[in-house]
């Protein structure tokens, strides 16, 4: 796991390999003991290289490693006798040095980084801190303010950067490990005292105490009740106050307040949910690593609403030329006009120039004829998207990939008036498109597997997180979303405000209540759906019941803020008031509260005091009863699938680990009961019901989250 070779007569060159990222798992620990105890004890050796293998330094601790009990040698003593040695020993970092990789580097008395590699310390995302060292060196190195911003946000910086800050001694374009051998040689006979960052004090600012209120304050604010970030601003404080010895110890104890905590766990689970999520398979046994995806040269957006116009952005940003399609001269103007706007932003904001060039407008689809692939984003109208779906069919050539971004229309349908079922397929974008990072791809019963892999393919292209789903209303972000909301409207009639469910959500970590976050994408948008869908509206039988639909509870109070013209923010009207129409600041307005107490008065409803408590729980396990049924119904692949979907699509909060991780962190036993608790008191609200899934797995005692697939591979898939 450490390879040692001996170079020009005298440098010891310590490789280390452990694909494919080099982390320091137990073997590597031992390998780096035993090949260092051999240079520094052989005469011969004069200097020390320490590189890692394929171009890469070190990913850092090895993650996997965490969830188990600890083996082999500890990091830190391990580390002090690199420093400690006398003999000068080189980091050569290519690739990435984060977190103890970059720590390790910290250790050794210089550093040189190619100039493609990135260094950083982000263990504050994975819930922990560095801590093998790292709190204690890195501000040594280059001061507290800087340190301080690299260790809470783990913001990972290029070398160039690196070199700035002080991290590394020379940044290189040539090959890392031979320009270190050659920087080793040089460093032999020079004194290494005050390369041994251990032995500095940490530069410290004259305002130490209000910088490091001010970031906790920033801290509290943007992560509210995440420990990590706070934990490393203690540990930093540390290393600005106590003797080196004294931090570390800090440090380590720190570290042991996070590393088994729950939000340690989640933060880790998300990681490697990130990184399932890519790994598609279909019922016909293909999967992602043996198809091949299409190359995409070309590609045309239909429609320029704000769905059309941020995918056309993703798709220039990243080099390919895109036909924009509008139906109108005006509305093509208008788009023209927002797309090169956001582009020419979004380039300002990345230091490059703007690809105006790879984008061309027009008003008639006979100009796809050539493309490799089209996304239709024209309004959510399955008639509209049928036609458009028609005509497609006609010009394009019989290659062409056609996508939909349907935010929950049958995909299948769709695929069904084309003249090509299998090379359709639904890509549904999240709002706005070019900022957002989820893309659920929707695989069709006959949507083939070179689209699927293409379509997984050009999301990551375009720096999504895809995840591939079956089809089914409202797949499955949205469709789990019709559960959660529901909930919070029933609390709304049962005698909860939304300033109280949106702030107990916000306690509990999501960016937004669902209120708050109902406004901002717009009331009209659910209205028009439950239109459709015989809700509510006139085609509403008037012998209905009031508050029952299709032989379920119904809450209409959605529709009553509707009818009044409150749309939310762009209204300036919605569950809030706002100072103008598209203001962002939410004020409570009382008379949403009239108009929940007219109804209540109007149907003899009784308010009670809801406790955060109960919102928390019927908004969440309802949510995650749902995507219990969507694992049975074989929509999703595996529960790290949904969880993804709702970190990157719909804010879940990520120390939470989406809402399968967050029901398994509960105990399945206690959702299970308390869904069954709830469902006697609401039976006429089937989605409190709970899954056959759920069951079945409490049945089983329960099983990890990462097993649960074992329990539901029998079951029906469309994926
Ligand atoms: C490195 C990357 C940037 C590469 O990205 P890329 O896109 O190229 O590739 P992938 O991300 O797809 O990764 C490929 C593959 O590799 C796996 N992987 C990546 N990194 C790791 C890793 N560090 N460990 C394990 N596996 C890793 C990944 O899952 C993929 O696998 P697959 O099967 O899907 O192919 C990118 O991967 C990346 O960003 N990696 C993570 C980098 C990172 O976060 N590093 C920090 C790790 S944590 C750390 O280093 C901690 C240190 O500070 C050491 C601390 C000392 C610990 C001491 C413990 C003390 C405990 C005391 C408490 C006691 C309590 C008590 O019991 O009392």
């Amino acid at each position: 796991m450490a390879r040692y070779e001996l170079v020009k007569r005298s440098v010891a060159l310590i490789t280390l390999t452990n694909p494919p990222v080099n982390a320091l798992s137990s073997a590597v620990r031992h390998g780096i003991a035993k090949t260092m105890e051999r240079a520094l004890s052989d005469p011969k050796v004069t200097a020390v290289v320490i590189c890692g293998e394929n171009g890469r330094f070190c990913g850092g601790a090895d993650i996997r490693e965490f969830a188990g009990p600890l083996r082999g040698p500890p990091l830190v003593p391990l580390l002090d006798s690199i420093e400690a040695g006398e003999k000068p020993v080189v980091a050569a970092i290519e690739g990435v040095a984060l977190g103890g990789g970059l720590e390790l580097a910290l250790f050794c008395h210089y550093r040189i980084a190619h100039f493609k590699a990135r260094l950083g310390l982000p263990e504050v995302t994975l819930g922990i801190l560095p801590a093998a060292g790292g709190t204690q060196r890195l501000p040594r190195l280059i001061g507290i303010p800087a340190a301080l911003e690299l260790i809470t946000t783990g913001r990972h910086v290029s070398a160039q950067e690196a070199l700035k800050l002080g991290i590394v001694d020379q940044v290189t374009e040539q090959n890392a490990c031979e320009v270190a051998v050659e920087f080793a040689l040089r460093a032999v006979a020079k004194p290494l005292s005050s390369r041994r960052l251990s032995s500095l004090t940490t530069p410290c600012p004259p305002n130490l105490d209000a910088l490091l209120e001010a970031v906790t304050m920033q801290i509290q604010k943007k992560a509210r009740g995440v420990m990590a970030p706070l934990a490393c601003v203690q540990a930093v404080r540390a290393a600005a106050t106590m003797p080196y010895s004294q931090g570390i110890k800090r440090e380590s104890e720190l570290m042991a307040t996070l590393f088994n905590s729950g939000q340690a766990r989640a933060l880790q689970y998300c990681f490697f949910a990130e990184r399932t999520a890519g790994k598609w398979t279909l019922p016909s046994g293909a999967q992602w690593n043996d198809i091949k995806p299409r190359e995409i040269r070309s590609a045309a957006v239909i429609g320029l609403g704000t769905m059309g116009r941020g995918i056309a952005v993703s798709l220039a940003r990243v080099g390919i030329p895109v036909i924009a399609v509008e139906s109108d001269k005006k509305l093509l103007e208008t788009g023209r006009q927002m797309v090169i706007g956001m582009l020419e932003r979004d380039a300002k904001r990345r230091g490059v120039s703007a690809s105006h060039n790879l984008l061309k407008f027009t008003l008639g689809l006979q100009d796809l004829k050539d493309v490799d692939l089209v996304i239709e984003a024209v309004f959510e109208d399955m008639a509209l998207k049928k036609s458009v779906f028609r005509e497609l069919s006609k010009v394009c050539r019989p290659a062409t990939l056609f996508c939909t971004n349907t935010s929950g229309l049958d995909v299948d349908a769709l695929a069904g008036v084309t003249d090509r079922p299998q090379l359709v397929i639904g890509m549904h974008f999240f709002s706005p498109a070019h900022v957002m990072k989820l893309l659920e791809v929707v695989c069709g019963p006959r949507s083939s597997s070179e689209i699927v892999a293409t379509a997984m393919s050009l999301g990551k292209r375009m720096g999504k997180v895809s995840v591939a789903v079956g089809n089914c209303p409202g797949f499955v972000g949205n469709r789990m979303l019709k559960p959660y909301s529901d909930q919070a409207t029933f609390l709304l009639e049962e005698g909860a405000t939304p300033e109280q469910i949106d702030k107990a959500l916000e306690d509990f970590g999501f960016a937004m209540g669902v209120f708050r976050m109902s406004d901002l994408a717009g009331l009209d948008v659910g209205w028009r759906v439950r239109k459709e869908s015989g809700l509510t509206g006139p085609d509403v039988d008037p012998k209905n019941p009031p508050r029952r639909r299709q032989g379920r509870k119904y809450c209409p109070i959605p529709d009553m803020v509707c009818e009044q013209g409150r749309f939310g923010q762009k209204t300036g009207r919605g569950w809030y008031m706002y100072d103008k129409p598209g203001g962002t600041k939410a004020k409570p307005d009382p008379l949403i509260q009239n108009l929940i107490e007219m109804y209540r008065n109007r149907y003899g409803i009784q308010p009670r005091n809801i406790t955060d408590q109960e919102i928390i729980e019927r908004c969440l396990f309802a949510l995650a009863n749902e995507g219990f049924r969507i694992l049975e119904d074989g929509i999703a692949a595996r529960p790290e699938d949904i969880d993804v979907i709702y970190l990157f699509g719909y804010g879940f909060p990520r120390h939470r680990g989406g809402p399968m991780f967050y029901a398994s962190m509960v105990g399945l036993q206690r959702v299970l009961e308390r869904l069954e608790h709830y469902h006697q008191a609401h039976p006429d609200v089937p989605h409190l019901e709970p899954s056959p899934l759920l069951k079945k797995l409490v049945a089983c005692g329960s099983p990890p989250v990462q097993k649960w697939r074992e329990h539901i591979k029998t079951m029906h898939s469309h994926l």
